[in-house]
């Protein structure tokens, strides 16, 4: 069995990771911004080294997110407890319906809108940083940059902590491989109105190192 895998959007969040790892077995690899090219991204990762005889024992999504004010703020590190596909679904009149809601044979969802974090890596992952929030990370394919689409998130998700933009398609990649998944995240922003001045990239980046010794 090969070491964890962990998988970030871009190169900067990896050389953050590497900066503070201490188990050089760990791979870490950017495999791109959005959950479609980090889930195939990171498929293909899994079943080169599944083929070669060398399977990885688990799958990190980590990197920087955007926190819900009040349950996680910039520079926390966060813990996902579970990938939530948030505007994988239909919108109606009366709201968005989840993609788990549209009546589609479930078959043909293959793992459907929200995948559970393992049970046992978490367990590691807490016990190696205690300080961490927990709660559901929600993955989007567009960043939330106004206060209705804020509310609206919140209303629906009253228990995540996060937005990001790979751990759902990282998470598909891994549950259809049978290789445990986990969602690390440090906070660069608050989700809300759109203000870049608010970013504090370099914190985040920062914490990941910080972070980067549970990872192994
Ligand atoms: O231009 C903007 O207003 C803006 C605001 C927040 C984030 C972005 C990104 O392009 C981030 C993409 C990248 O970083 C992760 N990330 C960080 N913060 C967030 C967020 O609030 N919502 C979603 N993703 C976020 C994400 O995983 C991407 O890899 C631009």
């Amino acid at each position: 069995m090969t070491g964890l895998l962990v998988v970030t959007a871009v190169p900067a969040e990896a050389d953050a990771v590497r900066a503070g790892l201490t188990d050089h077995t760990v791979t870490v690899t950017p495999v791109g911004v959005g959950p479609a090219v980090a889930g195939a991204a990171t498929a293909r990762l899994l079943a080169l080294a599944e083929a070669a005889g060398r399977p990885y024992r688990a799958v990190i999504s980590a990197g920087v997110a955007g926190g819900f004010t009040g349950r996680a703020e910039v520079g926390d590190t966060v813990l996902g407890t579970a990938s939530i596909a948030a505007d994988l679904g239909a919108e109606s009149p009366d709201g968005f319906i989840p993609v788990d809601e549209l009546g589609m044979p479930p078959a043909m969802l293959g793992v459907g809108g929200v995948l559970p974090t393992d049970a046992s890596l978490l367990a590691a992952l807490r016990a190696a940083l205690p300080a961490a929030t927990t709660g559901p990370v929600l993955t989007v394919s567009t960043v939330t940059g106004t206060e209705a689409s804020t509310d609206e998130l919140r209303r629906r998700h009253p228990e995540a902590v996060a937005e990001a933009m790979e751990g759902y398609g990282v998470a598909v990649a891994a549950a259809q491989a049978g290789v445990p998944f986990a969602e690390l995240r440090t906070i660069s922003n608050p989700i809300g109105p759109r203000d870049r001045d608010a970013w504090r990239l370099r914190e985040a980046l920062a914490a990941l190192t910080t972070a980067a010794p549970a990872l192994r």
